[in-house]
């Protein structure tokens, strides 16, 4: 059995729904199929997702909530007259419109992902199955005993179902959603529930690139990937497959295929716990994101002073920021922080670290760039690390700090804002079989 997940751009609009269907018609093993909200493809500029956290948030500053929810209205409308379906949809949409004001921001945000299952239910002709009624959260962790045994339950006399992504329930059934992508995690978890053969990723890209398309044209295709390489790359800022839905297909040996919507017999990417290596690749993707900052506490002999560590962590902790990185020496430790987790509270977080700690100095530096390089032969040739150092080196890119840990299987370099976009396509040129000729000795 295949759990196939479609995203945003694949249901985007009546056209991509008749693609959607004859992908799913195509195999009867493709059982259960996930759905996001409608998203973006070509005319259709903003997610529905996103216009439902703009219907929540003006409702909130006791602005015009009607106008944005207008469009959601019009394009799920839309699709419902020209597929020609039997939905109503307008009566839920009035239903939810009517609730925008009382309602949480949980139930309002995943509303997109419930109207636009039960729309490809009815096209498809599969069963409508909410996830409210199996995704279950406990403490804010899906219960996956649970969540298996209800599904069970709803699947009882349905060979065929249709399941919203990006939201479940706790117990006392108050919808929660998952995080942004979050229906890439639903598609996973339900392949972890029914030990599914395969769990199809269905999006608008033929599998992962080694490079981010819009940065690198025509970047190559990864034809495979392990777990670990696809979760580094998703940590790092690959929008094309949610971190967290990794762990629930790993668990249970389950392989991802990553697919286009738009050309499916492009094939894609799979993705499994071990892949047959190509030899002349030395970096297996490349993956970042812009607008770190980064806030260095120094002090001799820092590395000794746990006292001084735990202060800190407790003044970030204080203002809810998690570092994503911490590169520490002997005499200096720095906090590496996605901007948008500080941005309010950046300038109280320096002062308090100043005035409350007892360091020589804290340093802050803003608009940093972390490009990665990951590939699972980082941990058996650590000499590549050098040499992709080296290239960054030659073409005068101002490398401001260099991170190897955890996985070993992930060189990050810290980059100026400015440089992101020149660091990936050096790191692509020399990850590529025509330029890796000159380094593959390394290897050898
Ligand atoms: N290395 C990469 N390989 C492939 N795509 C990448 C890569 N890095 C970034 N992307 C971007 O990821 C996009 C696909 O992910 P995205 O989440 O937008 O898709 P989706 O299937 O429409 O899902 P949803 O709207 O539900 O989040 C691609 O269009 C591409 O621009
Ligand atoms: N619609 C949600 C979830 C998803 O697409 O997977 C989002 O835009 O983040």
């Amino acid at each position: 059995m295949k759990v196939a997940k479609f995203g945003g751009s694949s249901v985007a609009d009546a056209g991509q729904f008749k693609k959607v269907a004859k992908i799913v018609k195509s195999d009867p093993t493709r059982r259960i199929v996930v759905v996001s909200a409608a998203g973006k493809w070509q005319a259709q500029k903003i997610k529905v997702t996103d216009l439902l956290i703009d219907s929540f948030n003006a409702n909130a500053k006791q602005e015009d909530f009607h106008q944005p929810f207008a469009i959601v209205r019009h394009r799920l409308v839309k699709i419902q007259s020209e597929l020609g379906l039997t939905t109503k949809i307008e009566a839920d949409l009035d239903e939810i419109e009517a609730k925008i004001p009382s309602a949480t921001y949980d139930y309002v945000v995943s509303r997109g992902e419930y109207l636009t299952a039960k729309l490809m239910a009815n096209y498809i002709g599969y069963s409508f199955i909410d996830a409210a009624k199996f995704i279950t959260f406990r403490d804010g962790d899906v219960d996956l005993g649970a969540s298996k045994r209800k599904l069970e339950n709803e699947m009882l006399g349905s060979r065929f179902a249709l399941v919203p992504g990006f939201y479940g329930a706790d117990e006392a059934g108050n919808i929660k959603l998952m995080p942004r992508g979050g229906s890439d995690i639903t598609g996973a978890i339900i392949a972890n529930l029914v030990d599914a053969d395969l769990y199809e990723n269905w999006t608008d890209v033929s599998g992962v690139k080694v490079a981010d398309p819009r940065i690198i044209d025509h970047s190559k295709k990864i034809d495979e990937l392990t777990y670990s390489e696809l979760q580094e790359l998703s940590y790092m800022g690959i929008s094309v497959f949610q971190e967290e839905a990794v762990e629930p297909v790993r668990e249970k040996h389950i392989p991802i295929a990553i697919l286009n919507t738009n050309a499916p017999s492009e094939g894609g990417t799979i993705v499994a716990s071990s892949v047959i290596s190509d030899k002349q690749q030395l970096v297996t993707g490349i993956a970042g994101k812009k607008n770190y900052v980064v806030i260095s506490i120094k002090k001799h002999q820092l590395s000794r002073r746990m006292d001084i560590l735990q202060s800190a962590i407790e003044v970030l902790s204080k203002f809810n920021v998690m570092p994503n990185f911490l590169p520490s020496g002997n005499d200096a430790v720095s906090f590496l922080i996605d901007f948008n987790q500080v941005e309010i509270d950046l300038d109280k977080i320096v002062s308090e670290l100043k005035s409350k700690i007892d360091v020589d100095s804290v340093d802050l530096r803003k608009n940093i760039a972390l490009v990665a390089a990951v590939s699972a032969k980082f941990s058996k040739h650590p000499a590549i690390a050098g040499k992709i150092l080296e290239k960054l080196d030659k073409s005068d890119i101002d490398v401001h700090m260099v991170v190897q840990e955890g996985s070993d299987i992930k060189l990050v370099v810290g980059v100026d804002n400015d440089d992101y976009e020149r660091t990936i396509r050096e790191l692509y040129l020399n990850s590529s079989e025509v330029a890796t000729s000159r380094i593959s000795a390394v290897i050898a």
